[in-house]
């Protein structure tokens, strides 16, 4: 049993969130299909395949953001097929979506006090107690430094560079205290540096919690994920290590043949 710094344990070996015949139609278009999903507690588990696979519908469906045409769905063998994305939150489930949404006029530090008040059942209050926020202070802090963003507490979001902008999201995904965290293309749009950054800071929130996460980066999924699901026209393809499916021949002529620095 390992522990993370906010107190989280994993038990490795078991599964965290698992699907099971996952499948969702839009008016007749069949998105994913049958898919059968196992990430196993305290892992890094990369989600792969070409442009309309069917990863982010699949993230939709385990998050609670969409309900699936059927199938199941189950965080640490509860099934919550059906619920709503808050009650798979308070199951420790926890998402960042493709799309950045913070407010530019809020700074680091005021973003992770509404969001640990908004945790604490204080909702996103835009009339704001400032005695109440800075009760959680010390925590916003922590979570800032932890991304990284410890220089720019106190700046207007809005002057954040992106990479540092990705960066406090990921915090605010963070200041939920998730069991399971899911990373909807964390480096995409990124440079070099900024991705090498991101790939050190997700090794680093995953000590002692389980990472589901996307990216079209074959560099960033080599590094991180210790298995990886490989999708491809809303079914699984193949499921293994990184090694493993890299020589998978259907996904070499599928998916990895298309990428040339894969
Ligand atoms: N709300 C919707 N209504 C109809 N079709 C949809 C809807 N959402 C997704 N789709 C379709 O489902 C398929 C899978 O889309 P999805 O966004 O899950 O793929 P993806 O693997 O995440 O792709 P990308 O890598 O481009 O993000 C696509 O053909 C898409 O057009």
């Amino acid at each position: 049993m390992s522990q993370a710094e906010d107190g989280t344990a994993v038990r490795p070996g078991t599964v965290a969130l698992s699907a099971r015949g996952l499948t969702k139609d839009f008016r007749g278009f069949r998105a994913v299909k049958g898919v059968d999903l196992d990430v196993v507690d305290g892992q890094v588990h990369a989600l792969v395949g070409p442009n309309g696979a069917g990863k982010t519908t699949l993230f939709n469906l385990l998050t609670g953001f969409i309900r699936p045409t059927s199938g199941t769905i189950t965080v640490h063998g509860k099934d919550l097929t059906g619920k709503e994305p808050e009650e798979i939150a308070r199951e420790g489930v926890a998402r960042s979506f493709q799309i950045t949404s913070l407010f530019d006029n809020l700074t680091p530090r005021e973003h992770l006090e509404l969001a640990l008040q908004g945790r604490d059942g204080g909702g996103l209050r835009f009339w704001r107690s400032a005695n109440l926020l800075r009760g959680y202070r010390g925590r916003a802090d922590e979570l800032i430094e932890q991304v990284g963003l410890a220089d720019l507490a106190a700046r207007p979001a809005g002057e954040l560079a992106y990479g540092q902008k990705r960066a406090l999201e990921m915090a605010l995904v963070l200041a939920l205290d998730p069991t399971v965290m899911l990373l909807d293309e964390p480096t995409a749009g990124m440079g070099r540096e900024d991705v090498e950054r991101t790939i050190a800071l997700v090794r680093r929130i995953a000590q002692g919690r389980t990472v589901v996460f996307v990216d079209h980066n074959m560099h960033v999924v080599g590094s991180l994920a210790d298995h990886v699901t490989v999708m491809m026209s809303g079914e699984v393809l193949a499921s293994g290590t990184y090694e493993q499916v890299r020589a998978d021949r259907r996904v070499i002529t599928a998916y990895l043949g298309e990428e040339s620095h894969a």
